[in-house]
């Protein structure tokens, strides 16, 4: 298997004007190996999203590398990370408010395509392939956000993120505004894309049951760091980190 994702060393620090730096990433180190899901997992504030955050380049990186495809896109610019987001989506929490309320599901979906200048008919037929993929018949995509139930927003959202045949997908909690029988059927979406498309994933998640039943490695932030990382059995099963070992009696 070769590496699809190297972090090295990534710290992410916020200063805010009158208060101290907060390090909310500190000096995390990990490779994604390509086809491998990668979850990550840590208490509230732990630096969680901020480092999905980093990993999609959504925040700026205070200090470190990420590679991505062997490619340095540590410092790259706005209009650089284009071709980056061809291999590279994420999937937020909120599923509702990651559409513009004032346009439909379609719109926001084909919003990568358009700008890449492709055809229009070939972009309406490739977000009905993709809305089919993601379990939803292609007249959603005339729909507006509040004219789904949450599930079918998120199973939106994942299409949008598709589109683009990207290889790394981040989902950041993806599922955990979603009652339990529409988290698995969620759930399962992710595991049929993994297996058909060959899909890398770093599955951000304070379920742990989901994440022993999902991920092949775990990584624990503690604090901002990486105090514990290998595979999701060892990990959950036989933690070695203080920390760890709580965080899994809590769950438990
Ligand atoms: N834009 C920001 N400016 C300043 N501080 C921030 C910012 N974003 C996050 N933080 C702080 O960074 C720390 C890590 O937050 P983060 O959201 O990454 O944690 P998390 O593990 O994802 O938490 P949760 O599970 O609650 O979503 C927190 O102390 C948070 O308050």
């Amino acid at each position: 298997m070769s590496i699809i994702l190297e972090a090295e060393h990534l710290t992410k620090i916020f200063t805010r004007r009158g208060s101290e730096p907060l390090k909310a990433v500190d000096d995390v180190s990990f490779q994604l190996e390509s086809g491998e899901t990668l979850g990550i997992v840590g208490e509230s504030g732990s630096g969680k999203s901020t480092l999905a955050k980093m990993l999609t380049r959504l925040t700026d990186i205070s200090s470190g590398t990420l590679r991505v495809e062997e490619k340095d896109i540590t410092s790259l610019k706005r209009r650089e990370l284009r071709e980056i987001y061809g291999t590279i989506q994420m999937v937020f929490q909120d599923p509702m408010s990651s559409f513009d309320p004032r346009k439909t599901l379609g719109y926001g979906i084909c919003e990568s395509l358009r700008n890449r200048g492709m055809k229009k008919t070939e972009v309406d037929e490739r977000v009905k392939q993709t809305l089919e993929q993601c379990g939803l018949s292609s007249e959603f995509a005339d729909r507006y956000p509040h004219e789904v139930s949450g599930g079918q927003c998120q199973r939106a959202a994942i299409a949008r993120a598709l589109i683009v045949e990207p290889k790394i997908l981040i989902c950041d909690e993806a599922t955990s505004a979603l009652d339990v029988t529409i988290q698995k059927q969620i759930m399962e979406l992710l595991q049929e894309l993994k297996e058909k498309r060959g899909l890398s994933f770093i599955f951000i998640c304070h379920n742990l049951a989901l994440v022993q039943e999902f991920c092949d490695r775990v990584l624990v932030l503690y604090d901002g760091k990486n105090v514990e990382e290998g595979t999701t059995d060892k990990v959950i099963l036989h933690p070695q980190n203080e920390y760890t070992k709580k965080l899994i009696e809590s769950a438990s």
